[in-house]
């Protein structure tokens, strides 16, 4: 391909995007792995090169865009090799013309920057949100040292506060290590350690998705005790298992629970549990670095949604605790109505319960749980609360 024709490719294929992102299609990534699989013509090389086109204008552009076109001539705007591939020759775009529709840059909706403000985020941390993400990995200590890992990889970088973690360079090739490492944001590891998890304990991770978190508890419970990994996700939760088999974490027990039923699943491991990990489904405004189409897809209904399904499964996770055992709340996003306000909530409907004071390797205290920022920590943004249910 041409650099004009990867420029053409990124035009077609942020439309596909800003529609899908207004309809509640398919991931961005999703739609370019289609597109190229309909592309055998085009090498890695072109691959590359279009993909990083395409995020480059989705990281610049904070409000959905009109049209693909709209999206790359800002891009284009920024950068003079990108905008004299705009030459009209054969699978090229047409040149720009001075008055045709441009997109604006920005963070996010004005909306949405608002909420974040709100939510005590200064501009400085709102430019982070949307900033490149590191690779961390998390190597499974059911499996491997972190020193024995480092020593095959090199460039990898101990991060402080967290043993098992390292910092390798973008790009990595993880292929040979499966089963002893597994990729997972500092912040995520470092919120996962407020769930305190102990060899022989009962822990229930009720939102465990494909179970990244699931997988970080059973190598802190040295794979001894149980672990119950729910979820209403079929697809998430069967790429549990194939993951858990890898890493030889034998102690995690998957649950598929029906959603509006739940109750009827979980009643069998009532009041069972040392501590249930509620990580909870939300807008994932901590997480724009890795996912920046993901602010084309919010509108406040759809963070009233989150909040309202974050609350169920807040109220799931109640029975489940033993007297005296804990409840950890934890969301990827910044927004105080997900995380802070939330656990207010909680602690105003449920006398008797106590947050509890964490200290963790990254963050820093926010209301009556703790915060993680990339601006801060320079990991993706989280808000984690530990919940103590009276004896
Ligand atoms: C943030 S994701 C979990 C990520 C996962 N814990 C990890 O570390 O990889 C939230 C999960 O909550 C699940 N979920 C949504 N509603 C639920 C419900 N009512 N009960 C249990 N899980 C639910 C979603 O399917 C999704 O997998």
């Amino acid at each position: 391909m041409t650099p004009a024709a990867r420029t053409q490719a990124a035009i077609d294929l942020l439309d596909a995007i800003i529609v899908a992102a207004a309809e509640g299609g398919a991931a961005a990534d999703t739609l370019i792995t289609r597109y190229f699989a309909q592309r055998r013509y085009a090498g890695s090389k072109d691959r590359r090169a279009v993909r990083e086109l395409v995020y480059a204008a989705v990281r610049l552009l904070g409000e959905r865009p009109a049209s693909g076109r709209a999206a790359m001539v800002a891009l284009a705007k920024t950068d003079p090799v990108i905008a004299a591939t705009f030459d009209g020759s054969t699978h090229a775009p047409t040149p720009i013309d001075a008055g045709e529709p441009t997109a604006a840059p920005g963070i996010a909706p004005a909306w949405l920057r608002e909420r974040l403000s709100a939510s005590g985020l200064d501009d400085a941390e709102q430019v982070a949100l949307t900033g490149r993400a590191p690779l961390d990995v998390r190597v499974n200590r059911l499996r491997a040292t972190t020193n024995e890992v480092a020593s095959e990889l090199p460039g990898a970088a101990p991060i402080t506060g967290l043993a098992d973690a390292l910092r390798l360079t973008a790009g990595t090739d993880l292929a040979p290590f499966a089963g002893r490492v597994e990729v997972q944001d500092a912040g995520s590891q470092s919120v996962t350690l407020a769930v305190d998890a102990r060899a022989g304990q009962t822990v229930i991770d009720l939102c465990a998705g494909a179970g990244g978190k699931s997988l970080a508890l059973a190598a802190a419970m040295e794979n001894q005790g149980r672990i119950v990994a729910s979820d209403v996700d079929r697809a998430r939760l069967r790429r549990l298992e194939p993951r858990a088999a890898a890493a030889g974490a034998t102690i995690i027990k998957p649950l598929l629970l029906d959603a509006g039923r739940e109750v009827d699943a979980l009643a069998s491991i009532a009041g069972q549990a040392d501590t249930v990990l509620i990580d909870a489904p939300c807008s994932g405004t901590g997480t724009w670095r890795r996912n920046p189409e993901a602010r084309w897809r919010l509108t406040p209904a759809r963070i009233d949604r989150f909040v309202a399904t974050q609350r169920h499964v807040l109220a799931l996770g109640v029975p489940l605790v033993k007297p005296g055992g804990a409840l950890v709340y934890i969301v990827c996003s910044l927004l105080d109505a997900e995380g802070r306000d939330q656990v207010d909530a909680f602690l105003s409907a449920h006398p008797g319960w106590q947050a509890e004071a964490l200290s963790l390797p990254f963050g820093r205290a926010h209301g009556r749980g703790f915060r993680l920022t990339p601006a801060h920590d320079d990991t993706d943004g989280f808000f984690v609360a530990r919940l103590r249910a009276p004896c």
